[in-house]
């Protein structure tokens, strides 16, 4: 299922903070969302996710506003995995990524089709091994996991996922990765790493004070120019040997002799 944001603004506390963004998704596809500290990127996320009403403009899902549509068919559309983690008191894993099947049941007890499901997210996010265990005795990294098993079981058309590679080692880090990019899914995904951006996504849209300042495939977005104008950083961008996607290689700044050095 497609997803567009169109002439997006949202405001917090009367401040305007995503400007006149359009962005499209075509069904299946990954956009990431890149942008300095303080961009906008989460707060566009959340009138996607239906955490905050956009002050004009919308958010279309197959071409239906989703923000007209009730929570349950929300929730059946899209799924998010964000940096605020709800507290998950001391329900086990198993339990919490089993309410990934909330918004497609009245309730009462899992089918086995469904509890097969919740066994293979659990497997394909590495978190088998948790079962048993309760939320508070996680890593942060391990309940990163158990909350995209939670939404992979949540069967969304559309996954939106906000900085995910936080928290993860480097291994889950490309599991995850790779693990989107497989699925037959939408994904919005804002990241910070240019170069898993760079190795995941399809197009990559790039945000500044709000409004959006690049839009296209990483070889598009991601150079010299741009991550200096944008990142402030200076950056080399040479093709992985493998791949051919860019590749960005940062240049420290540069201090004069005395400068960092101890006193
Ligand atoms: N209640 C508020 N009133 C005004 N501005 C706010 C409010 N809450 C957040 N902001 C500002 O909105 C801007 C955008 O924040 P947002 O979290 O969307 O940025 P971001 O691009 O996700 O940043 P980061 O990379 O640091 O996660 C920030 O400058 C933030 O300080």
């Amino acid at each position: 299922m497609d997803l567009r944001l169109q002439d997006l603004n949202v405001a917090l506390d009367g401040v305007r903070i995503v400007r006149d963004l359009t962005l499209d998704v075509p069904s299946g596809s990954v956009l990431g969302l890149l942008g300095p500290n303080g961009s906008g990127k989460t707060t566009a996320l959340r009138a996607v996710y239906r955490a905050l009403p956009p002050e004009s403009g919308a958010v279309l899902a197959g071409g239906d506003d989703l923000w007209a549509l009730t929570r349950r068919e929300a929730a059946r559309t899209v799924a998010a995995l964000t940096q605020q983690h709800r507290t998950y008191l001391d329900f086990t894993v198993t339990e919490i990524v089993a309410m990934g099947r909330h918004p497609h049941r009245g309730g009462g007890r899992l089918s086995a089709d469904e509890r097969a499901l919740c066994r293979d997210a659990m497997a394909r996010t590495d978190v088998t091994h948790l079962a048993d265990r309760g939320a508070l005795t996680l890593s942060g990294g391990e309940m990163q996991r158990v909350l995209l098993a939670r939404a992979l079981v949540q069967r969304p058309k559309i996954l939106v996922l906000d900085e995910p590679t936080n928290h993860l080692d480097l291994r889950h880090q490309l599991d995850l990765l790779a693990l989107i990019a497989a699925a037959d899914i939408t994904v919005l995904v804002v990241l910070h790493d240019l170069n898993l951006a760079a190795a995941v996504c399809d197009r990559i849209a790039v945000l500044q004070d709000g409004a959006l300042a690049a839009l296209g495939t990483p070889h598009e977005v991601l150079t010299t120019g741009l991550l200096r104008d944008v990142f402030d950083v200076g950056a080399q961008v040479v093709p992985h040997p493998r791949t051919g996607r860019p590749q960005v290689l940062l240049e420290l700044p540069e201090t004069s002799p005395t400068e960092g050095t101890p006193k």
